[in-house]
């Protein structure tokens, strides 16, 4: 019997389908990306129910909007407040709804954040803070993750120790003088513009935020690589005015980025906010090459002996190149050039508005609190007007305590987003009772959770600091057990500058450019609250700012009243 095959009536073959295709190609295209969109879609909201489902039990708040969560809170205020709200309410761990359906852990718990900091490679920045980070700053080494991080930090930490950063104070020390010298230029000329209650005879009304960004802008420019920026002089600055436009644009966070941010995909959309800071991004790159070539030839010429008599520049920039030179690292733990030019960006932005901020906050506080600054001017004088050493201030205990004071109380980046990459059980210090009665002494996390960590309010929680955690007294420092060696923070005890392999590699810069600035500052003028006593209120642009009410419009402002001290 011959065997006959009989065609099945639905079967077509695969060349039969190419016409067909290519006559419908784009329906074929658009079908593909709605179906990988929709699957993309239900594995998201899989993902996301998953997470939601393992953390259901920690207490926490209702939501009150039905896609914005409890996000609606957060945006009339500061995340520091809600969250330390909340963390007052409903204890060290709790969780909290944020956009889209997803939720938030957040946890104060001592265990659980050194946890957290030892493992960077697990608790890694959020997906849309990757987005906003790598879109502003390139690949440096605040943006970058496991190896990439581990890399670059090698070469990086060399021109950040103690031994490196002394050998900028000379520099410091010049900048904090040509702001005295520029502050008590503007405390002797007419005061035109503000109210008259506020012209008090012998002061001058000044906005003391504007100075503090300008000269920790200085600062950083010249101990970062070497560059003059000129911020206190006003004068134009191509690479100052990229760098206000990339971070304005970076953080213009209107509906579509808040989108980006919740669904990081979308980042490929085009919009205007990205067009800007691409344009403010290449401004930034051809400065930042520019500079990384003149500091390699410098250290090509001096290596090959052609400039025999000259030393390494002691910017970090010079520095790492130096470190990026060393014999001991294999081709592969070199940094390229491009890498270095993406440390520029990095830097200005990690270390100017967060030590900059701090000073502004610090002089809002010392203006509050005369006894305090009354008590520092008079430890400072006893080194005169013009110290120019560091080691000298370092003898002082009481500007010691002010600085630890105000890194403690003021926070710059009081609240840290985390995403687990993996589940994972994060151990806690204090259990605590779950919504259904049971104890939990470790919380259980999907890939994928994000989590808070609030370090502004483990910075300002009694259970550590005492009852009068929240005001500002800088005498707390030596009262037995403060600061607690329980806190895992790099510096001080106190978690501004956070703790683990991905601590703030410029914390000392930071704390020698407070001492030297606050020396210069409290040791030439008292800063006063105005007599027409404006109210003050925070915003939040991951960094805390001060505005004056009904004049938000103007931005970030300190209006102080300023007294040369010859005059007190
Ligand atoms: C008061 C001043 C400062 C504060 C409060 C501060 C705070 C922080 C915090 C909280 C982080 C961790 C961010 C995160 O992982 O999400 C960080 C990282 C970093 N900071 Fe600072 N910082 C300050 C000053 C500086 C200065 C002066 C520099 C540079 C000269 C600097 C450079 C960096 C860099 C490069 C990182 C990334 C480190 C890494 O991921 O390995 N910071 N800083």
């Amino acid at each position: 019997m011959t065997k006959t095959s009989i065609p099945l009536p639905h079967t077509v073959a695969v060349q039969d389908l190419v016409p067909i295709l290519k006559s419908h190609w784009v329906a074929v295209f658009v079908g593909a990306l709605v179906a990988a969109g929709l699957y993309a879609a239900v594995q998201g909201a899989y993902e996301t129910w998953q997470q939601n489902n393992t953390t259901s039990n920690l207490p926490g708040p209702a939501k009150d909007h039905w896609f914005w969560g409890n996000l609606t809170q957060v945006i009339a205020t500061t995340p520091h407040a809600v969250g330390s709200g909340w963390l007052d309410k409903y204890g060290p761990t709790l969780r909290f709804n944020t956009a889209g359906g997803k939720t938030a852990v957040l946890t104060a718990d001592l265990t659980a954040i050194n946890y957290m900091f030892q493992r960077p490679d697990i608790f890694v920045k959020p997906g849309g803070a990757r987005l906003i980070l790598n879109e502003a700053l390139g690949k440096g080494l605040i943006s970058v993750q496991g190896p990439d991080h581990r890399r670059q930090r090698r070469v990086l930490n060399p021109a950040f120790g103690w031994r490196q950063i002394l050998e900028m104070a000379p520099m410091v020390f010049d900048k904090a003088y040509e702001m005295r010298d520029a502050l008590a230029r503007h405390v002797a000329s007419p005061d035109l513009s503000s109210p008259s209650v506020d012209r008090v005879p012998g002061t001058r009304r000044l906005d003391m935020s504007k100075i503090s960004m300008q000269v920790t802008l200085d600062i950083i420019g010249l101990a970062g690589f070497g560059y003059e920026f000129n911020a206190l002089t006003d004068g134009y600055n191509e690479l100052r005015e990229a760098y206000i436009g990339a971070i304005k644009s970076a953080f213009d966070l209107n509906p579509i980025t808040m989108f980006q941010i919740i669904f990081p995909m979308a980042g490929i959309i085009p919009t205007a906010r990205k067009r800007d800071l691409d344009a403010c991004r290449a401004t930034a790159q051809r400065i930042g090459r520019q500079l990384v070539a003149e500091k390699k030839k410098n250290l090509v010429d001096m290596y090959s002996g052609i400039a025999k008599d000259t030393q390494v520049d002691k910017d970090s920039l010079s520095l790492l190149l130096k470190a990026n030179l060393a014999p001991d690292l294999g081709p592969e733990e070199r940094l390229t050039d491009e890498d270095v030019m993406e440390q520029i960006s990095t830097i200005l932005f990690a270390g100017h508005e967060t030590t900059g901020t701090s000073m502004m906050w610090g002089l809002y506080h010392l203006a509050k609190n005369q006894r305090v600054q009354d008590k520092l001017r008079d430890e400072v004088l006893n080194l005169g007007q013009e110290c120019r050493s560091f080691d000298a201030l370092q003898e002082l205990p009481y500007l010691d305590k002010v600085v630890h004071e105000i890194l403690r109380l003021e926070n710059p980046a009081p609240v840290l987003s985390r995403e687990a990459t993996c589940d994972v059980h994060i151990p806690l210090a204090t259990p605590i009772m779950g919504r259904d009665g049971t104890m939990i002494d470790s919380v259980h996390i999907k890939a994928g959770q994000l989590i808070n960590i609030p370090t502004g309010y483990v910075n300002q929680w009694p259970e550590v600091w005492g009852d009068d955690a929240r005001e500002f007294n800088p005498d707390r420092f030596g009262r037995e057990g403060i600061p607690s060696a329980k806190v895992p923070g790099i510096w001080g005890n106190i978690l501004t500058f956070i703790g683990g392999p991905r601590n703030c590699i410029g914390h000392r810069l930071s704390v020698l450019e407070l001492k030297v600035l606050f020396y210069v500052l409290v040791g030439n003028f008292k800063f006063e609250e105005l007599p027409s006593k404006p109210e003050y209120k925070r915003t939040w642009m991951v960094i805390e700012r001060c505005v004056v009410v009904g004049e938000e419009e103007a931005g970030p402002q300190l209006p102080l009243l300023v007294r040369p001290v010859v005059d007190i």
